[in-house]
């Protein structure tokens, strides 16, 4: 059965206390928290300092997604404010192997994301150092935006790939554009965490998290 990230870059922090209470009460386990670094994206969102200061105030899955250039330079930083898995991005760094295996080294669970366009296959080589593949279902960088349908085939594949090659313990996320209405087809592809912002945001809290984890349980997956 797949789960919910909820991705607090649509949060409003004038209110953020509260909004991480509204998580809390609709069983919300994991917060997805995107960190962005104006270089390999062009955004700028938040650093360690802030995880730091949420661990605080929510005690469910710390899901720290670094779109940063060469992250291997902060992963301690990350795992010391109280992150449990931290995804790195295939596409940022020079030694990918080494970057995972830190973060292992460091106390968390270590994620491999890859970009819509970066075909699923180069995330094989690395998956006995991975505990988490993400698949960005929209290009990296801003909440908001459409589901691109083709990564659909590549979760499909990457699904495949780990139930046929031991693999089965490594979880599937995606991220980008998951509503009411691209849910089912995610989950449906063997995702395990479905990350979502806007849809979660967008009116009440409560009630959007209980439809969108509807949606992903009518999933046919076994
Ligand atoms: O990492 C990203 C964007 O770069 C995502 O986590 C988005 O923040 C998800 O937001 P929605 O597409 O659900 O609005």
């Amino acid at each position: 059965m797949a789960d919910l990230a909820v991705s607090l870059l649509s949060a409003d922090f004038s209110c953020l206390e509260k909004q991480l209470q509204e998580l809390k009460e609709a069983d919300v386990k994991w917060l997805h928290i995107d960190v962005m670094d104006g270089n390999f994206v062009p955004s700028i969102s938040f650093g360690f300092p802030i995880v730091k200061t949420l661990r605080k105030a929510f005690s469910g899955v710390f899901d720290v997604h670094l779109m940063i250039q060469e992250p291997i330079r902060y992963i301690k930083e990350f795992a010391e404010s109280g992150s449990d898995m931290i995804t790195i991005h295939l596409e940022a760094c020079e030694d990918v192997e080494a970057t995972l295996r830190w973060i292992r080294e460091c106390g968390c669970k270590a994620g491999l994301a890859v970009n819509p366009h970066t075909p699923i296959e180069e995330v094989y080589p690395y998956l006995h150092l991975t505990d988490m593949v993400l698949a960005m279902t929209v290009q990296p960088g801003f909440g908001g935006q459409k589901y691109i349908h083709s990564v659909t085939k590549k979760v499909e594949t990457l699904h495949k790939y780990l139930n046929e090659n031991g693999f089965d313990s490594v979880l599937i996320e995606v991220d980008g554009g998951i509503c009411l209405e691209t849910a089912l087809e995610a989950a449906d592809a063997g995702s395990d965490i479905l990350v979502s912002g806007s849809s979660v945001f967008k009116g009440n809290i409560g009630q959007n998290v209980h439809d969108l984890l509807e949606a992903m349980n009518h999933s046919e997956k076994v």
